[in-house]
């Protein structure tokens, strides 16, 4: 029986994949399966997916039954860059107002309706909707896109458009980071497979560390030839970028789960971060 890694399909996750045995991991019998957030989230909690980058808040909805691994995440402290509402109207005038949301998110997403609903105070309209600005402004006042799909809007309409950086409006409410992307496996899959497991945790750590000794410049390189944008650009998206996962980014976190909760956006709350502690010995 194979074991499915999720790769989520946005240059934010890149790190983590850049230097990864492939062909090893395939001997293993590992397959891999690139899709947006809110895909594999779904295909985690159908059991089609076990192991890789979800978004956060999907964890929250099945901390039960997933385990977080450690030193893995996409964070940011402040400005993310790729996490934008775009509005026609400056953010304070947007109560009672429509919102469309893209389809690919679940904790940008969750953390826009903290920041309108709670920090705003703001009751607001929403529509998911494929992420394109055009379509989408053309009956709400305001968008959220997320990742590469919200880096070449911003390109397009950062100065026709208000825009706002999520993980900068979270940041200055807080004082805390943010952390969009977990990685989390099925405990199903732990239970079966703890040294594959390890493998494939030792492996995303490895590229992660080897992205960052090399200043993500050879990743960088292939992406501006496949995503375009200036190299300056992407040197200064992965340098702000934190990809770590220790007490600061799983205190900032615990918080949004606290608040999500608080809001009815949780059924459940989440009592605990469950966090691998087999990583290293297996
Ligand atoms: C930083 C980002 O984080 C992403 C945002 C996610 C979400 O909103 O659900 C999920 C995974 C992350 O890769 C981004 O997409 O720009």
């Amino acid at each position: 029986m194979s074991v499915v890694i999720g790769e989520i399909s946005y240059t934010n996750i890149r790190p983590f994949f850049f230097y990864l045995d492939r062909p090893m991991l395939k001997e293993h019998n590992c397959q891999f399966v690139p899709q947006v957030p809110a895909q594999l989230n779904n295909e985690m909690a159908k059991g089609r997916v076990d192991i890789g980058g979800i978004s956060s808040f999907a964890y929250a909805e099945h901390a039960l039954e997933y385990t977080l691994l450690p030193n893995l995440s996409v964070t940011s402290y402040g400005a993310v860059n790729s996490i934008f509402l775009f509005s026609k109207v400056p953010i304070n005038e947007l109560n009672g107002k429509k919102v469309a949301l893209t389809w690919s998110s679940a904790s940008s997403v969750n953390l826009l309706k903290i920041i309108l609903e709670h920090f705003y105070s703001m009751t607001i309209s929403y529509t998911t909707m494929n992420p394109n600005v055009g379509s989408m402004l053309e009956d709400h006042d305001a968008c959220l896109l997320i990742g590469d799909d919200a880096i070449v809007a911003k390109r397009e309409y950062g100065s026709s458009l208000h825009h706002y950086d999520l993980g900068e409006l979270w940041f200055n409410q807080t004082g805390l980071p943010m952390t969009f992307a977990v990685f989390a496996v099925r405990n199903e899959t732990l239970r079966h497979h703890p040294s594959l497991v390890g493998l494939i945790y030792r492996s995303f750590l490895q590229s992660k560390l080897e992205s960052e000794s090399k200043n993500y410049q050879p990743m960088i390189a292939e992406i501006v030839k496949s995503h375009g944008g200036e190299k300056s650009f992407w040197d200064h998206y992965f340098q702000k970028l934190c990809n770590d996962f220790g007490p600061e980014e799983q205190k900032g976190l615990f918080y949004y789960y606290q608040l999500l909760y608080k809001m009815k956006y949780l059924t459940n709350p989440v009592e605990k971060l469950q966090i691998w502690d087999g990583a290293i010995s297996k």
